[in-house]
């Protein structure tokens, strides 16, 4: 169903520079679940790190929306149809908008959006499993974890081909692994120990590492991935080609550990960088570059909640922020995808 609709979507194009870069290592220490599930003491009780405010909030500008997007019946003006169109149903409405600025899909509530993302996911498995014979997926930390839940019930627990699932971490904090702040930890308890993917196709950090050792093995490892083909390569940039690479947003417009004004966000030279003053705790990480996360087949940038809606409305709407966010530099090479729930999308 073609509707008008209210809210002009913005983008500002983040340039990027891409090098080509030589495989040099065809070996890597980087751990598997094979190793981590043996190391891994869960804690009685899960412990969180405390609310982090991003600084970006100050100088964000939230200008008020045209118009707000309306999921039942919705009544949209503004905006040239023929530039912009949208489908609607009773749980989501979809902007679509032309290929190289993705696809938003917004949902009645965090519920449907994962539903929606189980099935998004479990067909593209379906489809690079019997294109490639690997399913490769990047992971982030944060709130995405909890909205891959349905991937763990019926009917995706039975149906998808799990076994040819390679899981990666777009960004992981250098922590233990059985660390209250640790992204493996997170997936593992919350994903990872729910569905039967092959502990060996899981692939963590070594944490035993410094930041700099962790990012430069992990970099290894995938090179090594890359060469026995089950990463996938771009053609265009010679990066890793993940198929899927599943990106949350956090409140400051970051994504995976790059911050906005942080010098990491242009780096260009490795395909994973490490970090030791994250200004979201904690401060040591390691992180994708965004040369690598934007050589994906797939992005699905997820996110849910009102306290994201103005770095929303700065990325897909009338916003504006003082500098460019590193959300908005997410272009991959194949398609991006937006889902969001109506708290998300509540200033577009
Ligand atoms: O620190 C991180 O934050 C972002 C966003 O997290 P969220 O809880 O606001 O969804 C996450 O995508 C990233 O992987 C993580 O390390």
């Amino acid at each position: 169903m073609n509707c008008p609709i209210t809210s002009r979507l913005c983008y500002t194009d983040g340039t990027i520079y891409i090098e080509r870069c030589a495989l040099r290592m065809a070996f890597s220490s980087c751990t598997s679940a094979a190793i981590l599930r043996t190391s891994l003491t869960p804690p009685t009780s899960l412990r969180r790190s405390p609310p982090y405010t991003p600084p970006i909030f100050q100088s964000l500008v939230a200008n008020p929306p045209a118009c707000s997007l309306r999921l039942h019946n919705s009544s949209r003006i503004g905006v040239n149809p023929e530039e912009f169109h949208c489908k609607a149903s009773s749980s989501m409405a979809e902007i679509a908008t032309e290929k190289a600025k993705g696809k938003v899909q917004v949902f009645d509530s965090e519920e449907d959006l994962a539903v929606s993302l189980a099935k998004h996911t479990a067909d593209l498995s379906d489809k690079f499993a019997k294109r490639r014979g690997a399913f490769t997926v990047v992971l982030s930390g944060g709130s995405l974890i909890k909205s891959l839940r349905k991937l763990a019930e019926a009917p995706y627990i039975d149906a998808v081909e799990w076994l040819k699932w390679h899981v990666f971490w777009v960004d992981e904090r250098v922590v233990p692994k059985d660390h209250e702040d640790s992204n493996y930890k997170l997936a593992f308890d919350g994903f990872l120990s729910k569905v039967p993917i092959s502990p060996g196709n899981v692939y963590a950090i070594n944490d035993a590492l410094s930041a700099e050792g962790a990012a430069d093995d992990y970099e290894t490892c995938l090179k090594h991935l890359v060469k026995t083909n089950i990463i996938d390569v771009s053609q265009a940039t010679g990066l890793p080609k993940f198929d899927l690479m599943l990106l949350g947003m956090g409140p400051d417009g970051h994504v995976a550990s790059l911050f906005p004004g942080h010098p990491l966000v242009q780096a260009n030279k490795q395909w994973v960088a490490f970090i030791k003053d994250s200004p979201k705790p904690p401060p040591e990480r390691i992180t994708f570059t965004f040369p690598v996360i934007n050589s994906s087949a797939n992005i699905a940038l997820v996110v849910a909640g009102a306290g994201k809606a103005n770095v929303v409305n700065v990325a897909l709407g009338n916003g504006q922020s003082s500098g460019l966010l590193p959300v908005q530099m997410v272009s991959p090479e194949g398609e991006l995808r937006w889902f969001l729930d109506n708290g998300a999308a509540s200033h577009l």
